[in-house]
């Protein structure tokens, strides 16, 4: 009797242990969590997540091998990233499908998680066969009931990840990690979309007041100069005038493409107002800017625009003004912006005064406030 008593309690006592060892692990589990959402809910950008996504979430949750898939089917998360300088195409983990049907090939339209053996027909596409786990966690991201992709998780051991496990603490992450993910996506369109003119497709004029204070703050960091060109077409209302505001439209979205073709990538270009465009070349100097700025003229000169079969010829007048870097720096970034914008459109004025369908150079502009209108061309 007092023998059977014993091990009643000895078999009481392990289950207990048991029990205490789940709640444990459940509640370090739990904290890590925490801690990983924590920093889900801190991230900037896109890139940052995806960063935090692969390099973090391993080691939080004790994974042998992790990727992210993102549903991309109008390559607009490649042309974000790859306009942000994140290298995605050698990025590790980091998948971007075009192609909804074969996530729902995986995951079936329901978009419940898939826990189980790792089965090639349905894994191969999330893991690299140099990493094929023994057991995968496949869970969808989805909002509104719509796909964005999947957060795979693998592991070498065949019983972590198993058919009939508890999907209650994976569902809750995914649809942390979706939220975030929905969130970080609105951010990026809304970040290009209020900086880039809808009807050119270049950057608008709030972008270029942004991005001029850090180009001039670079030039001076590299003591390299910085050229501004203000660019206007020419007799642009008589386009509007003879064939309508549509054809102007074609004309426009044609001159912002053309003027684009002959800048470098880290050029920036903005739709100033209606018809005017500025350029900033970064390290380029009065002579380069000149050649360039001619090349621009002829190329819009020469740009095939057709309306009813009869050619429209459009011209543009260039200003150009350059930022010379110096030691003694007595201007804010502001006021250098400033006269550097108003010394380009000054020399615009004079290149329509001039005859229009022509350059004209603006001259240098310096920091100092001594010399007089800092413009000594
Ligand atoms: N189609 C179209 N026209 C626009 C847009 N924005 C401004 N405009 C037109 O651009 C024309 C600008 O005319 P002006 O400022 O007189 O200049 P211009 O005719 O180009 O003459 P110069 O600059 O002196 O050579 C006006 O007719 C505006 O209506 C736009 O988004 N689309």
């Amino acid at each position: 009797m007092e023998e059977d008593l014993t091990t009643d309690l000895l078999v009481l006592q392990s289950h207990l242990d048991g029990m205490l060892e789940r709640v444990q692990h459940n509640s370090l589990a739990l904290r890590r969590f925490q801690v990983f959402e924590m920093g889900l809910l801190r991230l900037n950008s896109l890139a940052e997540m995806i960063e935090h996504i692969l390099n973090d979430a391993k080691a939080f949750f004790d994974l042998d091998v992790i990727s992210f898939c993102l549903l991309d089917e109008k390559g607009d998360i490649a042309k974000y990233l790859e306009e942000d300088g994140y290298d995605y195409r050698n990025t590790e983990g980091l998948i971007l499908l075009q192609d909804k049907g074969k996530l729902q090939g995986i995951l079936g339209a329901s978009g419940r998680p898939f826990l189980g053996r790792y089965q090639p027909d349905n894994c191969s596409v999330f893991f690299s066969e140099s990493q094929k786990p023994a057991s995968v966690a496949i869970l969808p991201l989805t909002r509104r009931g719509n796909y964005m992709g999947s957060l795979n998780l693998g592991s070498y051991k065949t019983d972590r990840f198993i058919i009939d496990m508890a999907t209650d603490f994976v569902e809750h992450m995914v649809s942390v990690v979706s939220i975030c993910l929905e969130n970080n996506l609105n951010f990026e369109t809304m970040r290009r979309t209020s900086l880039v003119d809808t009807l050119t497709g270049v950057n608008n004029r709030r972008f270029l007041e942004q991005r001029i204070g850090e180009e001039l703050d670079r030039s001076q960091r590299n003591d390299q100069p910085l050229t501004c060109l203000f660019l206007d077409i020419d007799y642009f209302k008589k386009v509007n005038d003879t064939y309508g505001h549509q054809v102007g439209d074609q004309v426009l979205m044609a001159v912002a493409g053309a003027i684009k073709k002959q800048l470098r990538s880290n050029d920036v270009l903005a739709r100033y107002g209606g018809e005017e465009f500025v350029a900033l070349l970064t390290n380029i100097g009065e002579d380069m800017a000149c050649a360039i700025a001619e090349r621009i003229r002829i190329s819009i000169k020469e740009l095939p625009i057709q309306f009813n079969d009869e050619g429209i010829a459009v011209t543009i007048s260039i200003g150009s003004a350059t930022y010379l870097p110096g030691r003694r720096v007595q201007m804010s970034s502001a006021e250098i912006a400033a006269k550097l914008i108003q010394n380009a459109d000054a020399a615009l004025y004079q290149a329509k005064n001039n005859g229009r369908n022509r350059v004209e150079i603006g001259g240098m502009v310096l920091a100092v406030k001594d010399l007089p209108d800092s413009k000594i061309a």
